[in-house]
């Protein structure tokens, strides 16, 4: 662990600094003291408490000179994921509430509107700002208004089609906006995609740097005449690189830049004259910057430490938590590299989370069978099924909450045509730090109600490595599991799955009165709670579902035929795995009986960010919770908890 107790850096200008208002009188030498004051906090806390390093590194210039520049927050300022947001929080009143970051009671790691009057707008999902923000001031002109409304969007955010569909109809609706791109050739990996090249080509022609800023530079200094002159030759100059406008001015934009987002004197300048401008013509200014910006550790790393936990600030090294198991992704990975060993038709599909996926080890031993298609899960899945109709065996491995984001396609192009995507749920249920805009809290409420689509839910690291091994045997419909983040129960694993027969659960223990039907990894917690039962002399039946889809009915109403409680588990909020056994037992009149059914799912609220654990018990779903859900239901006086 970090010996290091938490101890701030000294920060003289920050300390006199409540908000914004207070640093916008200053020099240029004050504002450079200022930004390295907030950059070295930020190194600091998150050394301290985990988070978002390295974005924020690379817009500390960027976020003094918007905050210097603009009104804020009458001026309205939208970060796009808001994973960045850590120097705008900084600076707008939260820098002493860097070291409860994303932990229970504490601010979030990303923008919220709940939060401060700074941050108009919440995110957590990408490629959302320029949307809000073209409401925003859509908003303010029916209502009159005169303030800027500014979304910063970074490069890997540009990557989802949400970005384009809101450009377009920002470039014609005729409405002010200024749009940010900070452009650090870096999604969480390395960019992909044909924009991530074209920016790139944006930024290093030499033709377009030399005569382009000569013309601009020049337009300023000659007479009105000649400067009309210079501003052609600037705008021929533009058109040398991409034949014609850039394309954000194809889209209806004023394209700026590329800007040298790290220079005060190049900022501040491009950002006051688009502030006084009068043109209601939407501006992009491409601003340029880099990932994990002056922290050499970060600099020097593949992913910049893009997410990182505590860490030593001198040496960069992280702590090392005791690990007492592997990653659930870390198994998935081992057991659709053993799927992919054996059949040449898998292959894997990640939106822009290679390494939170597990698919960079996929990617590095099979690379011609593994596709990073950016911040696009509406593609992903889509393309996928484009795949499957093609006889390959696609794996789709997508976080349960930015699955979402492609549920249509789920449900249009690959439910309904019974297509074959298999579908890696990762971070499905609570997922702590992120909190609530990244809880995998409704997967099994959204593809349960799909037909035809087989669902698995393993109880352990084993039983995940057995479900991609039955998900790679179906080939007549879609397939899907699911599996938590964090690590495993440490159990042996095989070197490759075994295919279950579909739909058929497991007995995990014979017992009576009681039994809890569990779905998904909270089988831990049953286990633990049923030898509390037990040691009280009350022994329940537990059994693994294993299935959601298609329900192992029989044994379900065998369950509820042999015992006076029957108590389902999920991690999924309403909806889920409950409801489906609540509506087979009622179709089968196995409620008219007595019996009594508690199903245990996520409360309906949204859960905040704390660690797991803290989150499981403010759900109910952790041991404790399974033993007061059976004790409240048999209401038996010979059981109860002790007072
Ligand atoms: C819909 C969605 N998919 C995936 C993610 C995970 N994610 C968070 S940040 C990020 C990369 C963002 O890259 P960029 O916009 O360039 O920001 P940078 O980190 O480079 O500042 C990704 C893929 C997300 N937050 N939302
Ligand atoms: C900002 C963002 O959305 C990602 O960085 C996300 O926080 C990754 O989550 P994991 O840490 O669970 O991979
Ligand atoms: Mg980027």
């Amino acid at each position: 662990m970090t010996s290091t107790p938490p101890r701030l850096p000294k920060t003289p200008l920050l300390d006199r600094i409540a908000g914004p208002e207070d640093f916008r009188g200053f020099s240029i030498e004050d504002l450079v003291r200022l930004a390295e004051e907030v950059r070295q906090t930020m190194i600091h806390s998150v050394s301290q408490t985990g988070g978002h390093l390295a974005s924020g590194l690379g817009v500390v210039e960027l976020t003094v000179a918007l905050h210097a520049v603009f009104d804020t927050p009458r001026d309205r300022l939208l970060w796009d994921v808001g994973h960045q947001a850590y120097p705008h929080k900084i600076l707008t009143g939260r820098a002493t509430r860097m070291l409860g970051l994303r932990q229970g009671g504490g601010i979030s790691g990303f923008t919220r509107r709940a939060e401060s009057e700074y941050d108009p707008f919440g995110a957590g999902h990408s490629s959302t700002s320029i949307s809000a923000a073209l409401g925003m001031a859509v908003g303010r002109d029916l209502k009159g208004g005169k303030n800027n409304v500014i979304a910063v969007i970074g490069d890997g955010a540009m990557s989802a089609g949400q970005a384009y569909e809101a450009m377009n109809n920002a470039g014609a609706q005729g409405s002010r906006l200024i749009v940010i791109l900070n452009d650090n050739d870096m999604s969480i990996a390395p960019p992909v995609g044909a924009m991530s090249s074209y920016l790139s080509r944006l930024m290093s022609s030499p033709k377009y740097h030399s005569i382009r800023h000569l013309a601009k530079d020049l337009a300023h200094l000659l007479p009105p005449p000649l400067e009309r002159a210079a501003k052609r030759a600037e705008e021929y100059a533009r058109g040398m690189v991409t034949g014609g406008g850039t394309l954000f001015e194809e889209l209806g934009f004023f394209y700026v830049g590329p800007v040298d987002g790290h220079s005060f004197e190049n900022l501040l300048p491009v950002l006051r004259n688009v502030r006084d401008s009068d043109s209601n013509t939407p501006v992009l200014i491409h601003v340029v910057t880099k990932k994990g910006k002056g922290y050499a550790p970060a600099e020097a790393a593949a992913d910049r430490y893009h997410g990182v936990g505590r860490f030593d600030v001198v040496t960069g090294q992280f702590d090392k938590p005791p690990v007492n198991a592997p990653s659930y992704t870390s198994v998935f990975a081992k057991a659709l590299l053993a799927e992919a060993e054996a059949d040449d038709r898998v292959v894997a599909v990640t939106a822009a989370m290679p390494a939170g996926t597990g698919l960079d080890r996929f990617g590095a031993r099979f690379p011609g069978r593994c596709f990073d298609v950016g911040i696009a899960e509406q593609h992903a899945v889509t393309f996928a099924a484009g795949l499957a109709c093609e006889g390959l065996k696609p794996f789709c491995a997508i976080y349960s909450t930015f699955l979402q984001r492609g549920y249509d396609q789920l449900q249009h192009d690959v439910a309904l045509q019974h297509l074959p995507v298999r579908f890696a749920i990762d971070r499905a249920g609570l997922v702590g730090a992120d909190g609530a805009t990244h809880a995998g809290a409704y997967d099994l409420t959204l593809l349960g109600c799909q037909p035809d689509i087989v669902i698995m839910c393993p109880s352990d690291e084993a039983e995940l490595m057995h479900a991609v091994a039955t998900a790679a045997a179906i080939d007549d419909r879609p397939s899907a599991f699911r599996y938590p983040r964090g690590e495993g129960v440490g159990i042996e694993l095989p070197d490759r799955g075994s295919v279950l027969p579909i739909g058929k659960g497991r007995l995990v223990r014979e017992g009576q009165r009681v039994a809890i039907l569990s779905i998904g990894t909270r089988m831990v917690e049953v286990l633990k709670a049923a030898d509390t039962l037990a040691a009280m002399g009350l022994s329940p039946t537990v059994a693994d579902a294993r299935f959601m889809k298609p329900l192992d009915e029989e044994l379900v109403l065998r369950l509820a035929r042999e015992h006076e409680v029957l108590v389902t588990i999920e991690e999924n909020a309403i909806g889920g795995f409950g409801a489906h056994v609540l509506t087979l037992l009622a179709q089968h009149g196995a409620l008219d009986k007595g019996l009594k059914v508690r199903p245990m799912i996520l409360p309906d609220v949204f859960i905040e960010h704390d660690n797991q654990w803290n989150q499981y018990e403010a759900a109910g779903l952790n041991a404790g919770g399974v033993v007061a859900t059976v004790l409240g239901a048999l209401n038996d006086p010979r059981y109860q908890l002790p007072a």
